[in-house]
């Protein structure tokens, strides 16, 4: 066993901190007046499926070509796959497939032909397998049947589907795709989220990013939020979502009444098109509950609202735009920091 492998496995026993396919610490990126990313840290568990969600411009992008070694960073540190770059990149991203924006494909070139030149750069392909390599990926994009039709005549989902068989030429040990679904139709998309599965069933690590927080609550184990260059939260999607504060959703034909009675007992309510939605703010349902049935509100059904990640995500992005002001860039003085 080799001293890394032996390390994440010891990790993993001890069921201490999680062992990281990508750390990035104080990140930060400047074109010019723009920063882009602004002092990010983030860690992608290994064997995590990690969305990365945010706005247009919010940085989504240039964090994974920084996390990918594609741009230099202005300042802070990344290691991918437990090698810091730049000097690991050689020895990390041979284990790294990606999908980012403009994979370089020839445009005279089939599918499969270009397929075929990005498998011979591949290390860890062996000469013998790129056929069928190249085939498997094909068919696992949903892609083999356009495969001999040139590049150029490619629809924008179907270059998409190309770039994604690129990445998964190779078993890898991580997968980076940066808006996958761009382009996609329905199908596309089902397929894309089926690959993601597949991978994080088979314990790739997979870093994916979208604006679409319908594909990130489907496939994501983890979430980072990105908004306007920092990361506003991140974490396990499941304890963001959970330590969201909750609501009750009241019906009953006395709707008036009860918002009344919620008022007079100091609870949190107001009327929706379901009904009256409560807050669960320094309140219970049963509490809730028994302060109606006691003023003699008849209650039809009550039922519980888990906050969803659009409305996190919501939250979290217009807490930011309130306590920032509502300036539309993010610049600074350029050598002021
Ligand atoms: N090469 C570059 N030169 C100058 N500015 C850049 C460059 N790349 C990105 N930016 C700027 O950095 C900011 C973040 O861009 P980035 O593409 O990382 O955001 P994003 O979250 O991926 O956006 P989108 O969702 O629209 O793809 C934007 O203001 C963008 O204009």
């Amino acid at each position: 066993m080799s001293t890394s492998t032996s390390a994440r496995v010891e990790s993993a026993q001890a069921g201490s901190t999680p062992v990281l396919a990508a750390r990035l610490r104080g990140l930060r990126k400047v074109y010019g007046q723009t920063v882009a990313v602004d002092r990010v840290d983030l860690d992608v568990p290994e064997g995590a499926v990690l969305g990365m969600l945010g706005p247009n411009g919010s940085g989504k992008t240039t964090t994974i070509r920084m996390l990918l070694g594609l741009v230099r960073p202005t300042e802070g540190e990344v290691e991918l796959l437990g090698k810091a770059l730049p000097d690991g990149a050689a020895a990390a991203l041979p284990h790294v497939g990606a999908l980012v924006e403009g994979p370089g494909f020839h445009p005279f070139l089939s599918g499969r032909e270009n397929l075929r030149r990005a498998a011979a750069f591949e290390p860890l392909l062996a000469t013998g397998s790129i056929k069928q390599a190249v085939e498997d990926a094909l068919e696992r994009v949903g892609l083999a049947a356009a495969a001999h039709r040139r590049y150029r005549g490619y629809s924008l989902g179907m270059k998409q589907r190309l770039g994604l068989a690129a990445a998964l030429l190779v078993e890898r040990r991580m997968i980076v795709l940066d808006e996958p679904t761009n382009g996609l139709d329905p199908a596309g998309t089902r397929e894309v989220r089926n690959v993601i599965a597949e991978l994080h069933h088979v314990g790739t690590t997979v870093v994916v990013s979208s604006h679409l927080l319908s594909e990130i609550e489907a496939t994501c184990t983890h979430v980072a939020v990105l908004h306007r260059g920092t990361a506003v939260a991140q974490g396990e999607l499941r304890d963001l979502l959970q330590a969201e504060n909750s609501a009750l959703v009241i019906v009953t034909p006395e709707f008036n009444q009860a918002l009344n009675v919620l008022r007079d007992a100091r609870i949190s309510a107001r009327p929706t098109m379901e009904g009256v939605r409560v807050e669960l703010i320094g309140t219970t349902p049963p509490a809730v509950i028994e302060a109606l049935v006691t003023a003699g509100i008849p209650v039809w059904e009550a039922r519980l609202q888990r906050t969803g990640l659009e409305e996190l995500f919501a939250r979290l992005t217009e807490a930011q735009e309130s306590d920032e002001g509502l300036s539309a860039v993010d610049t600074i003085e350029e050598g002021a920091r």
